[in-house]
């Protein structure tokens, strides 16, 4: 099987030009298939301040209203997605930009409502995935650049989050491919210490995910992105890896440094 990297960017990276540069030139230079996936969570926010969209959250996830998705729908599917290709193109990497609802690629379902109404947000089933048409561009050397949407197939754009949409398309492709799903952020992993970068832990087991739970070691976006990570694992991706934006070219060989998670 030939190897494929699924790299996830968040909005800490993307809103700092000097590290998103960096982060793209080591994308640019990876020579086996790879996507980008990438949030932005923190720019759509900034600029619905300044549209006077409130931005509300409830575990983790956006609650997108009829103005929410026209928002997230022009910063993550137009602003974020289009910079991210240019940049890539000045770098000689043939990117293509697209959302879930290109290609058919992530076909979602609106969330129900139980005691949230969260809007326009989606839930994927990975099975639902269109895998094959994203492994059509892999093999025409484009690299798929994944803004967080996907759509209901009745008309409507819904808002996903990034970390899932990763893990899901990295399920969904290890039918055809030996995938290492690397999720980057702006720490050199996970840490036991957040305010450390040298208290990486090298590898999480569900355990040590308990155990690091107890300590409460954990919080914020770390725990979903955790949880992605072991879902990926769970539903077949081979490696799945937590790690320094800054460290991707060396995540992207034998000699990892970050946090590897496991089962
Ligand atoms: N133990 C930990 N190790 C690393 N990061 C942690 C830890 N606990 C909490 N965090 C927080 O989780 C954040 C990463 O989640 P998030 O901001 O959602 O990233 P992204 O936007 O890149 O997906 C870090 O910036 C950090 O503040
Ligand atoms: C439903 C939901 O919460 N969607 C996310 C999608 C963006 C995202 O995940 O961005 P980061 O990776 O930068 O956090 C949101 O709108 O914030």
């Amino acid at each position: 099987m030939n190897k494929l990297f699924v790299i996830k960017v968040g909005g800490n990276i993307i809103d700092d030009e000097a590290k998103l540069k960096v982060f793209l030139t080591s994308v640019a230079s990876v020579k086996s298939h790879k996507i980008v996936v990438h949030g932005g969570g923190k720019i759509a926010t900034e600029i619905g301040n300044k549209l006077n969209i409130e931005s509300k959250y409830i575990n983790g996830r956006r609650i997108t209203d009829d103005d929410t998705i026209d928002l997230v729908t022009m910063v993550y599917g137009g602003l974020i997605n289009k910079k991210i290709v240019a940049q890539l193109q000045s770098l000689n990497c043939n990117a293509i930009g697209l959302t879930g609802a290109d290609a058919n690629i992530i076909p979602a379902k609106k969330r129900a409502v139980k005691d949230v109404d969260f809007g326009w947000v989606g839930d994927i089933d990975n099975s639902k995935v269109k895998s094959e048409n994203l492994k059509a561009l892999l093999e025409s050397n484009f690299t798929p650049i994944l803004a967080p949407l996907t759509h209901d197939e009745q008309g409507h754009i819904l808002n996903t989050n990034a970390d899932t949409i990763a893990s899901s398309i990295a399920v969904a492709l290890s039918t055809y491919y030996d995938v290492r799903l690397i999720y980057c952020f702006e720490k050199k992993g996970v840490l036991e210490n957040v305010e450390d970068d040298n208290s990486v832990i090298n590898l999480i087991n569900k355990e040590k995910y308990r155990q690091l739970l107890e300590e409460q070691k954990l919080f914020a976006g770390i725990l979903p992105k955790i949880d992605n990570a072991f879902a990926a694992i769970d539903a077949g991706v081979h490696e799945v890896l937590i790690g320094d934006a800054n460290d991707l070219i060396q995540n992207t060989t034998n000699n990892t440094i970050g946090t590897l998670i496991t089962q």
